[in-house]
């Protein structure tokens, strides 16, 4: 089952250029216009689906983006390259860090989008402001392999701290993780779909105190558990 889901998503890569660029392939759902700025990077909404989404993630999707039309729900998007707006965030904060050199920003990726459609985090994020939760479908590419046929712990910790992070986010406001304690319980099959719920269970003066399940599709198996702690910057404090 591993290898041609493998041997699929290197046809698929392949296919389709196997480069930062390719188009999507259309989806029901139109990805928000492309923009280019000044160092030719295009920027995608890569939350949405592409070929190598298995049934159960697409099933999956379908069913939150109905759950988002009375407006209780949102999809968040998500971007490869850098956003404007949260590099804005967060510059002020880190006054003494050298900024990445002009030739090498096109090359800058948010890690858990730094690989090609499929073969890496395929993963869309769901939130409920209201319930101050958030789910993240995630399905872990081939490129993700730790222990054979499963996915590495590093990536599980990547995406659970993705996760807990966009729970946790305040528009506007930059924070960061400051402590994430995960119990790996059962390990995670390589290409399959599990869901992570997150919650927001206290806010205490700058600090959001977070914490997450990774569960399977049917909801039989627990893979991990996790708790996060992420820390509003502080504005007076402006450098690390
Ligand atoms: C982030 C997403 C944004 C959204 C955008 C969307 C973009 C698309 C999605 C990308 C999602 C990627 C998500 C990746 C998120 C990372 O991976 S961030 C990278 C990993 N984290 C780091 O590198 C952080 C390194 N640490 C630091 O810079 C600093 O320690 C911190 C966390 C900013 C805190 O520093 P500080 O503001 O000086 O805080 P400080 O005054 O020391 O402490 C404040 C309070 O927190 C407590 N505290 C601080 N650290 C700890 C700790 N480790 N344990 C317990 N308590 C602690 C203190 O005791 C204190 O408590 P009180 O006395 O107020 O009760």
């Amino acid at each position: 089952m591993l290898r041609s889901c493998t041997a699929g998503l290197r046809s698929l890569w392949a296919l389709r250029g196997g480069r930062e660029g390719v188009p999507r392939p259309s989806t029901d759902l139109q990805p928000a216009p492309r923009l280019f700025s000044a160092e030719k990077v295009i920027h995608t909404d890569c939350a949405l689906p592409n070929p190598s989404w298995s049934k159960d993630l697409k099933l999956l999707f379908d069913q939150f983006m109905k759950k988002c039309e009375d407006g209780s729900w949102e999809r968040l998007p998500s971007y490869r390259h850098r956003c404007a707006q949260i590099s804005e965030d967060f510059k002020n904060y880190f006054l003494e860090q050298k900024p990445v050199k002009e030739g090498r920003l096109s090359q800058v990726r948010l890690f858990t989008r730094g690989f090609e459609d499929g073969l890496g985090f395929e993963y869309v994020i769901f939130k409920n402001n209201d319930e101050k939760r958030t789910v993240c479908l995630f399905q872990g590419g081939p490129y993700l392999q730790g222990v054979p046929g499963f996915v590495h712990g590093g990536a599980i910790a990547a995406i659970i701290d993705t996760a807990l992070a966009l729970c946790a986010a305040v528009p506007g406001k930059a924070i960061m993780t400051a402590n994430l304690n995960i119990n790996f319980k059962r390990p995670v099959p390589l290409c399959s779909v599990v869901v992570i719920n997150s919650q927001l269970d206290k806010l205490e003066g700058r600090k959001l105190f977070v914490s997450c399940n990774v569960q399977s599709v049917d909801e039989k198996t627990v893979y991990s558990e996790a708790t996060g702690l992420f820390i509003k910057l502080d504005p007076e404090k402006k450098s690390f």
